[in-house]
């Protein structure tokens, strides 16, 4: 069991001729043993970079690594005990998946070979790679070799497991049992693990905590939850949830509410002085259609899905459009006359110019 921290991490890229690159800007994060923290932000932000410094395979500018309270900063990758799978598997085609699964551990540990058969076995039965381990890279799908490329991160035993997209070539049944079975390897195992992916909806279900990156820095840390109930800025809201938020310019009104283009009067989470500029952030689940009252609209377009539908509307005065979801088997035609509600206890409100949250 290890804690992994992170402190004032920092890295800037610089080529000749061109101008130096802050990838990554002052990371400050510290992971209990056995955490599963998901790193998640738009491409770019610098998640990979993080991964490659934490795992030796890219020199820091700044800041450093710690492994179970140790700088780990100075040391190479092999001498870190922190796995890796890549999105990009990264195999070595000559040998077969039993071999590129037996590699490291033998080179590494001297591991007696009976050993190495054990362990090799155990993992690959884990991630469902038995049937293959006498097969080449270039023989399977590209959901077998991802699973190939987790295998061999997790075969090592390491204390730190950092996992770049690993599920990003699964199919969606692959992907859920995957999930599943990444989740409880780690569990058990006890490894201190950092997940980057895409998929919101994979960090969200199997991460402890969510950091949210942009440009290099971390825009919020917290559980899935708090990310989602309490973005700590416009962008975390923006970027969490599907479909996105809504998000409407509007100015505080006497009467502490906020007005959307001088037309619609929005419920505010708090009590703000008229005038000030700010952005009013409701979720489309949190924007009801009612009955009599609420804000008058006109439904642009209506997609039923199996669970919910999705019904685009365009408020009486308002240019933007919002997303409002609607309950299973409700109909909803173009130009239908209809009225939403949102909760204030379920609305967002930014600074218009920050876009820190003013809750
Ligand atoms: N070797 C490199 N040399 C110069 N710039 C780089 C290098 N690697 C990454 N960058 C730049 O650093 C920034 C962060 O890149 P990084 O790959 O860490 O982002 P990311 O969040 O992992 O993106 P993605 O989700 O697309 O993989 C980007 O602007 C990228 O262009």
């Amino acid at each position: 069991m290890t804690e992994l921290e992170l402190r004032d991490l920092r890295k800037t890229y610089r080529a000749r001729g061109r101008p130096p690159v802050e990838a990554v800007r002052g990371l400050d994060v510290r992971l209990r043993s056995g955490e599963l923290l998901g790193l998640l932000g738009p491409s770019g932000c610098g998640k990979s970079t993080t991964l490659r410094m934490i795992a030796g395979l890219e020199t820091v500018t700044g800041g450093d690594v710690l492994v179970g309270g140790v700088p780990v900063t100075d040391r190479p990758a092999r001498r870190r005990n922190v796995g890796v799978a890549f999105e990009n598997y990264a195999l070595y085609p000559p040998l077969t998946v039993r071999e590129n699964l037996a590699f490291g551990l033998r080179a590494r540990r001297r591991a007696d070979r009976g050993d190495v058969d054990r362990r090799v076995a155990l993992i690959a039965e884990r991630v469902g790679l038995t049937a293959v381990l006498d097969d080449r890279p270039a023989t399977l799908s590209s959901g077998q070799k991802q699973r190939v490329s987790l295998a061999r991160a997790l075969v090592r035993e390491p204390d730190v497991l950092l996992l770049d997209e690993p599920l990003s070539h699964l199919d969606a049944a692959q992907r859920d049992t995957t999930r599943r079975e990444v989740k409880r390897i780690q569990r058990d195992l006890g490894h201190t693990a950092i997940l980057v992916t895409h998929d919101q909806e994979e960090a969200l279900s199997l991460a402890d905590r969510i950091a949210v990156m942009r440009d290099g820095v971390i825009e919020q840390l917290g559980t899935a939850h708090e990310i989602y109930d309490h973005p700590a800025t416009r962008f975390v809201a923006d970027f969490v949830g599907e479909p996105a938020i809504n998000l409407l310019p509007a100015v505080t009104a006497p009467d502490g509410r906020a007005a959307v283009s001088g037309a619609v009067l929005l419920p505010l989470p708090v009590r703000l002085p008229p005038g000030r500029e700010v952005v009013v952030g409701v979720r489309p689940e949190d924007l009801a259609l009612t009955g009599e009252d609420g804000v008058r609209a006109r439904v642009l377009a209506h997609e039923p899905l199996l669970e919910y539908g999705v019904a685009t509307l365009a408020l009486d005065g308002v240019e933007d459009p919002v997303a409002a979801l609607t309950d299973p088997g409700t109909r909803l035609a173009r130009d239908d006359r209809v009225r939403v509600a949102a909760d204030p206890g379920l609305t967002h409100v930014f600074d218009a110019e920050t876009g820190v949250s003013l809750r």
